[in-house]
């Protein structure tokens, strides 16, 4: 038993394939099939034209006699070809007479549109029996009987079966049978209800106990989403015929619903095929019992556009009845209902519907319940719009514990809020509630949590391509693929911006060639529109990178946070800011379910804050911080000769990439008075940076004018630097910048150490942190490496990205 759908006879190319495809067939087959593509809305539109009294059914006349005698031209030749036309051109003006008929009376009964409704179907089996050499072809609307329901005829099976048997059960050879039609006792034409001609097929099929049923359409079977949003959905091998239905039920439109009922019941396996790609495998559906080694759930599906009606009030708890009269106001109304929650504590009911039936329900519901309303015991008949339902479905979802948890977990991290939640105890289905403008990021997660998708997406959006920005980018571009390949990680770029330009895109952004891309294509940036056009792009698992050393940038992570935007930073200014908005921006992160990660804001990718985070979350208690933080300032006191004056091993530092953007932040010692808080912070106490004692080695008239009068005056220092350094060398001894905290008391200051001294060693731009902590208490614990650096600081922050993917 075969079926092909409207767009795989909807030209005289397909209609070719479809030959090869029934030629190719081993055994005896009997072939339905639907109205060229697009052919039955025409129809049915003419007579809607036709009714209201407008010539235009004309126009749609012509252009259906057109498409099919074009068919006609291009697969027949010679008398052949006239002979079809003849026989199309008679049923055309059949169709037409009875159009005409209904434009003079005025009059568009259902009787009338089931009558004409499968004049499409009727047309393409004739021309396609005609074309597949020795195929029969056989009227379905005499074998196909139901009740003079039109519109919504019900099949009477007994007399059906009986019939097809009658007519079928010994046929051999290839048979050509329109789908759609059928017909009552008094032989008047009635039609099998949208998408019937998936229903037409499995009709036959369990009539005749078919082998198998092949559904052919233009798609390469059940997606795991649909495709044109979740570019890595991917076909379904293998359904059971209730997933099928449930995913056909939300908006996967491969496969007609109660199609699925006659197969089920006789267990026929059912195939969807593509005809445009008849070698890929397709989906089978049969019964068996979903295999345990499938994912626990097989497909994710959507309707966008319903509403979602709330009738609330405490006058409803424990009456009988109520959802009775609810559900019967919306019945008689015809109005279906798409999802129904209700809470245990009977003191609401949620109930979704298609919007364009929204005000006609919200009126039933309202007028039915009008006394309960004035007196107060329903007091809100709410309707919210542009709403969508997602449903996951998977037989494997029975009995397995923490779907829903980590469903609803992943959502809500992401920031997407849900309106009502449903799930019956058959467990094969959980529906929810979110706004459209949260759907795509919906699918997105839902399909990447429970690996659907081959790899887990994090979106970077980035700020500041300077030495650590370009260094963080060449390390993703060289990892890319590695991360991929083992850790199913797929570190995606999707913004980017500098101070002049920003460049935002939802599929990607390549790495090579992205300056010129983000300068031929980029919009005008500032802090503010990158900000807004993130949160406004709403796309899931996504992270923002500080590489700037700004200090405004920090003041967009709150609005980024509260999005559901993790951060990542290098740039020290928030995390040293006044206390108050250090602590909120990491409440945030964590009411939000996000990250808020700085890593590289002290000893660049040392892992000092993850050490630190570790002692404290497991109970151990920060005595004392002695460090040396500054990788600018090592290396300036390591470098400082006879031969390199302090001036020139500023400039040395600023070139090797150690110091800040303007090192006067290194030299002032703010940098790493910034430190010195974080890591205080991070231990557990609260301290500002007014609480910190800075004792510093320069005077602060170099630090007043400008960055150029800076560079033009440091060296008058030089000469007595030399000296100083000169008695030091004699002493045996060193500089070392060292940053304090013991005892509630802080200071940053040049100290000089002597041999022997941990500090004493550290060479060039090295840093390290010594925590004496309740158990490192003795001998306490050393972190000491490179602490500065771009290629350094551009690897932490890529370790913090990948930790907000939580691999
Ligand atoms: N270099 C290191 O060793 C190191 C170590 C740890 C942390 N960090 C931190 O990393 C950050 C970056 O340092 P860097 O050495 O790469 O500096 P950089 O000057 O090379 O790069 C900073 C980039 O940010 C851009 N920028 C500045 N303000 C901006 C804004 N408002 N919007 C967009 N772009 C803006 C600049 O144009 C520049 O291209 C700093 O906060 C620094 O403290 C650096
Ligand atoms: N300027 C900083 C960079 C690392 O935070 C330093 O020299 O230590």
């Amino acid at each position: 038993m075969l079926k092909f759908g409207g767009t795989s006879v909807g030209s005289a190319g397909n209609i070719r394939k479809v030959k090869e495809i029934v030629k190719s067939q081993d055994d005896d087959a009997i072939v339905v099939v639907s109205a060229l593509g697009g052919i039955t809305d025409k129809i049915l539109n003419a007579a809607k034209m036709a009714i209201l009294g407008t010539d235009y059914f004309n126009t749609e006349l012509t252009m259906i006699r057109e498409r099919h005698e074009a068919v006609v031209d291009q697969l027949f030749d010679g008398e052949r070809k006239e002979a079809v036309k003849e026989q199309v051109s008679q049923l055309l003006d059949e169709l037409e007479r009875v159009i005409v008929g209904v434009s003079m009376i005025g009059e568009l009964t259902d009787k009338t549109l089931d009558k004409i409704g499968g004049f499409g179907e009727r047309l393409s089996s004739y021309i396609i029996s005609e074309f597949i050499d020795d195929a029969s072809w056989v009227d379905s609307s005499k074998l196909i009987k139901t009740d003079s329901a039109f519109g919504k005829a019900q099949v009477n099976f007994s007399l059906t079966n009986t019939l097809v048997k009658a007519a079928l059960g010994e046929f051999k050879g290839i048979c050509i049978a329109p789908g759609f039609v059928a017909s009552n006792a008094e032989g008047e034409y009635t039609t099998l209800g949208r998408g019937g001609s998936d229903y037409t097929a499995a009709i036959y099929a369990a009539a005749l106990d078919a082998s198998v049923l092949e559904i052919w359409t233009d798609v390469d079977g059940f997606m795991t989403a649909d495709p044109r949003v979740i570019s890595k959905a991917y076909v379904i091998e293998s359904l059971s015929y209730a997933e099928a239905m449930e995913l056909s039920h939300f908006g996967a439109k491969v496969i007609y619903p109660p199609t699925i009922l006659p197969v089920y019941k006789k267990g026929i396996p059912t195939y969807i095929k593509n005809t445009l790609n008849p070698q890929a495998p397709g989906s089978l559906i049969t019964s068996s019992q979903a295999n345990a080694k499938d994912r626990p759930i097989k497909g994710i599906s959507s309707i966008s556009n319903i509403s979602l009606i709330t009738v609330q009030g405490l006058g409803m708890v424990g009456v009988t009845g109520i959802s009775m009269r609810l559900f019967s106001a919306l019945a008689l109304q015809n109005i279906n209902v798409i999802l129904i929650s209700q809470a245990s504590s009977e003191n609401s009911i949620s109930i979704a519907v298609d919007t364009g039936k929204a005000d006609a329900a919200e009126q039933a519901i309202r007028s039915e319940f009008e006394r309960e309303i004035m007196n107060g015991r329903i007091n809100k008949v709410e309707v919210e719009n542009e709403l969508s339902i997602v449903a996951i479905v998977g037989e494997n979802m029975k009995h397995s514990t923490g779907i829903a948890g980590k469903l609803f977990n992943t959502i809500g991290k992401n920031g997407v809020n849900i309106m009502a939640i449903a799930q019956g105890a058959s467990e094969l289905n959980i529906s929810w509630v979110v706004k459209n403008s949260d759907l795509r990021k919906t699918l997105n997660v839902v399909h990447e949590s429970f690996f659907l998708s081959e790899n887990m997406e994090v979106n970077v959006f980035l700020l500041g391509m300077g030495l650590v920005g370009g260094n963080l980018l060449t390390q993703i571009q060289q990892q890319q693929e590695k991360l991929l390949k083992e850790k199913r990680l797929k570190i995606k770029l999707v913004g980017v911006a500098n101070s002049r330009k920003m460049l935002l895109d939802r599929e990607g952004i390549a790495i090579d060639g992205f300056r010129d891309r983000l300068d031929a294509e980029g919009q005008a940036s500032g802090l503010k529109a990158y900000k807004d056009a993130i949160i406004e792009m709403n796309i899931f698992n996504s992270v923002f990178v500080d590489c700037t050393a700004s200090n405004e940038s920090p003041t967009v992570y709150a609005d980024l946070l509260n999005a559901n935007v993790s951060i990542v930073t290098a740039n020290k200014v928030a995390a040293s800011s006044d206390y108050d908005n250090y602590r909120k921006l990491k409440s945030i992160a964590k009411t939000k379910g996000v990250k808020f990660l700085f890593e590289t804001n002290v000893g660049a990718g040392l892992p000092i804050i993850n050490t630190l985070n570790d002692l404290v979350n497991s109970g151990d208690k920060i005595l004392k911080i002695e460090a040396v933080l500054s990788g600018t300032l090592n290396y300036i006191f390591n470098t400082i000769s006879a031969d390199v004056p302090l001036s020139k091993t500023i400039q040395l530092a600023k070139e090797e990439g150690y110091s800040e953007p303007d090192p006067r932040i290194d030299l002032s010692g703010i940098d790493v008075v910034r430190k010195l808080l974080i890591l205080v912070r991070e231990s557990g106490y609260k301290i500002e940076k007014e609480d910190v004692l800075i004792n510093k080695f320069i005077p602060d008239a170099y630090f007043d004018g400008s960055i150029d009068d800076f560079w033009a005056n440091i060296s008058q220092v030089d000469a007595d630097f030399e000296q100083r350094r000169q008695r030091l060398e004699a002493e045996k001894k060193c500089w070392r910048f060292v940053a304090k905290y013991e005892n509630g008391q802080s200071e940053v200051g040049l100290q000089e150490v002597e041999q022997g001294h941990p500090f004493y060693d550290l060479q060039g731009s090295n840093n390290l942190v010594m925590f004496t902590s309740e158990r490192y208490n003795e001998f306490p614990m050393i972190i000491k490496g490179y602490g500065a650096g771009a290629a350094v600081t551009a690897a932490g922050v890529f370790a913090d990205i990948i930790r907000v993917s939580n691999i």
